[in-house]
């Protein structure tokens, strides 16, 4: 049984041909970015509903509806591959929780690309992750000259170069940290994520980035920013010249996302919202009232498998009319809460991070049998 019984022809046609191969992979992603463009800009339907108010979105639907089954003739990969492009000296937790996660949803291959110093530490957590410790901070390179960072530099893209073309989505930002040298390397790999069409989570320090350089994302529409509180706030003080109207929240979301050309949004809070600048939808379900440290970097790695997903779903007639981004967000902040409430079920005062992540197989399992 593949996904859903009205897709399953289409998805064997797309799925038949060698999907790992780099020329039907970027043939792909032209072909989603052209109806993920097209649908955003002249799709009535949609439009009419960016007129109508914000609806809860039914986020377990839509998790039955993107979760492909466990088919057999599928081979490694085609499930996701995923990459989350932080960790440094101070953050190993976050990288780590939101690219196990991936795997825990379902993704086949998790990668992490860190600075040299976070990559023993984060393969120490798991032997499931590919840890590549190529990132540089400034203190590596204090003694060096402006010619030698540049070589720095360019060996640093070049290492994520010649795998970007094989992720379904990277994640960009959990446990990132603020280093100079650093981030200007990540815009760098923003740039070639986006001139591959691979799609992209930015959360964390990411965002912290792209706050300052509001044009790495500007009019991808395969970007989605994950802000928690902070970074929504920072977002609308520097876009949209103002401070954020809980009076308002849906509008100013939606004008916040529109103002940034269309990107895909997750404010996450109480309730969730997410807007691509035309719809808006929350996700209110479930949820705990434990608020520790790595739940959004859960749900970043979640939104990248999702939307993986739905992307692949695309290629039928009968797919939800929401893009690939919006489908990943509801999927995501659905599964997180419940997971969250599941967990918290269980351990009350006590319940981590690490403890969310256990649940989340059950949590999906519940919703979306595996047989
Ligand atoms: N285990 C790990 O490795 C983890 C690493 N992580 C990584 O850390 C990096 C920075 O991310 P971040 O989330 O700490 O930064 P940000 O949002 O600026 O918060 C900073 C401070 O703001 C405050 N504050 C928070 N909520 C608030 C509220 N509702 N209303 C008001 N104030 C509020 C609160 O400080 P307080 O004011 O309480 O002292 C909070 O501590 C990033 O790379 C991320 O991925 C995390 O993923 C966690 C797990
Ligand atoms: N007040 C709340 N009540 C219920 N659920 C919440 C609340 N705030 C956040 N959440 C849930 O926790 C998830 C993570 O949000 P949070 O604001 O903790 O992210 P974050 O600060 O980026 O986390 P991290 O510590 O990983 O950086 C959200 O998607 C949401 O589902
Ligand atoms: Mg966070």
């Amino acid at each position: 049984m593949l996904v859903k019984h009205g897709v399953i022809s289409a998805l064997t046609r797309s799925t038949s041909h060698s999907p790992s191969s780099s020329s039907s992979t970027v043939l792909r992603r032209q072909q989603f970015l052209v109806r993920t463009l097209c649908a955003s800009k002249t799709h009535l339907p949609k439009l009419i509903r960016a007129m109508s108010s914000t609806s809860e979105a039914d986020a377990e639907s839509v998790l039955r509806t993107v979760t492909p089954s466990l088919d057999p003739k599928r081979h490694k990969g085609q499930a996701g591959k995923i990459a989350v492009i932080g960790g440094c000296r101070e953050y190993t937790g976050a990288p780590y929780f939101a690219a196990i996660s991936a795997l825990k949803i379902g993704a086949d291959l998790s990668h992490v690309f860190c600075t040299k110093d976070a990559a023993p530490v984060i393969k120490s957590y798991s032997p499931e992750l590919i840890v590549h410790p190529v990132l540089e901070e400034s203190y590596t390179i204090s003694q060096f000259s402006e010619d030698e960072k540049r070589k720095v530099q360019d060996k640093v893209i070049g290492e994520v170069d010649k795998w970007m073309e094989r992720f379904d989505c990277l994640v960009i930002g959990p446990g990132l940290g603020r280093d100079p040298f650093l981030l200007e390397c990540v815009s760098k790999i923003m740039l070639l994520a986006k001139k591959s069409n691979v799609p992209f989570v930015v959360d964390g320090d990411g965002l912290f980035l792209v706050t300052n350089s509001i044009d790495l994302v500007k009019s991808y529409p395969l970007a989605v920013l994950t802000p928690n509180v902070n970074e929504y706030k920072r977002l609308v003080q520097k876009v949209l010249n103002c401070e954020v109207d809980e009076e308002k929240a849906e509008d100013q979301l939606r004008s916040l996302a529109k103002q940034i050309g269309g990107v895909t949004i997750l404010r996450k809070g109480k309730s969730d919202l997410i807007s691509d600048g035309e719809i808006v939808k929350s996700v209110s379900i479930y949820g705990s009232p434990r608020r520790c440290g790595g739940q959004g970097d859960i749900l970043s790695g979640g939104v990248a498998v999702f939307l993986s997903w739905a992307q692949q779903l695309k290629s039928d007639p009968e797919s939800p009319s929401e893009s690939p981004a919006i489908l990943g967000c509801m999927a995501a902040s659905g599964l997180l809460r419940k997971a969250a409430s599941l967990a918290f079920t269980k351990h009350k005062r006590s319940t981590l991070t690490s403890d969310i992540i256990e649940c989340l197989g059950k949590s999906l399992e519940d919703i979306c049998p595996a047989s």
